[in-house]
């Protein structure tokens, strides 16, 4: 049973590249939300030997060096074409959605499960996901704003958080489809303070 008794509230955490997604995961999760990051069991699933093989077969074995995928080799391959990212997703997808049942499974069965279970899944409205929450969540923030934080991140050039942002549907689609909105066009502590409320009204009997 949780503190309150009640089933765990079910988050679903979306936006396109670089809204912020893993921040406000990263917030409610010091807040006490439990959070399950796609992304990271996407890595994890491209580290399976079974995927990996099946990767290896579909794109060929150049993008496999020494046991572990060549990950900027595979997305500009398949950031530039719908129908070799569509084999990857149909590779990658049943896994991560398997392996994020298994860990609801899991919180679910702790003695005190969380109150708020966080699913921070950048694909959520593409892969059909947007009745599986009680509230889904959509971070915003303009591309231009996001080209630049996801350069300072990571280093990938503007060409390809365009050439990503648009194998995503249109962020101003998902922003209509949410039950909650962030704006994640200001600062930090902006950011914070959206997440603040966000909790009040997710952790509210
Ligand atoms: C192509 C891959 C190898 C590139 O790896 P890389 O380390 O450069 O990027 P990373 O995985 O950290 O993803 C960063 C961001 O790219 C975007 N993105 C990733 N995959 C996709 C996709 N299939 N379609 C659209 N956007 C995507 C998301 O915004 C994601 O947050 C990798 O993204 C991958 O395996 N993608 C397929 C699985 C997938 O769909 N993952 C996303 C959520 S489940
Ligand atoms: N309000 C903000 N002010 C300044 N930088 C920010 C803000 N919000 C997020 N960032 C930074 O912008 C970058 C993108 O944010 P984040 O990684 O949270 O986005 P994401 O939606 O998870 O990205 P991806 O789609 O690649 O998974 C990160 O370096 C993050 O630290």
């Amino acid at each position: 049973m949780s503190l309150s008794g009640s089933k765990p509230r079910s988050v679903g955490l979306t936006g396109n590249i670089g809204s912020g997604k893993s921040a406000v995961a990263r917030l409610l999760q010091a807040r006490g939300a439990a959070v399950i990051d796609a992304d990271a069991l996407a890595r994890d699933a491209t580290r399976d030997p079974a995927v990996l093989a099946r990767i290896a077969a579909a794109f060929g074995p150049d993008l496999v060096v020494d046991g572990a995928l060549d990950r900027a080799a595979l997305a500009a391959r398949v950031f530039r074409d719908p129908a070799a990212r569509s084999v990857l997703n149909g590779l990658v997808h049943p896994w991560v959605q398997r392996e994020r049942e298994r860990r609801v499974a899991a919180l679910l069965a702790q003695p005190e499960p969380p109150r708020v279970i966080v699913h921070d899944i950048p694909l959520l409205f593409e892969v059909g996901l947007e009745g599986a929450f009680d509230t889904v969540v959509v971070v915003d923030a303009p591309l231009e704003l996001r080209v630049r934080r996801v350069a300072a991140r990571s280093g990938l050039s503007e060409e390809e958080v365009r050439a990503r942002d648009a194998a995503q549907l249109p962020l101003a689609e998902k922003v209509r489809r949410a039950d909650v909105v962030i704006d994640n066009s200001g600062d930090r502590g902006a950011l914070e303070r959206q997440v603040e409320a966000l909790w009040q009204v997710l952790v509210a009997p």
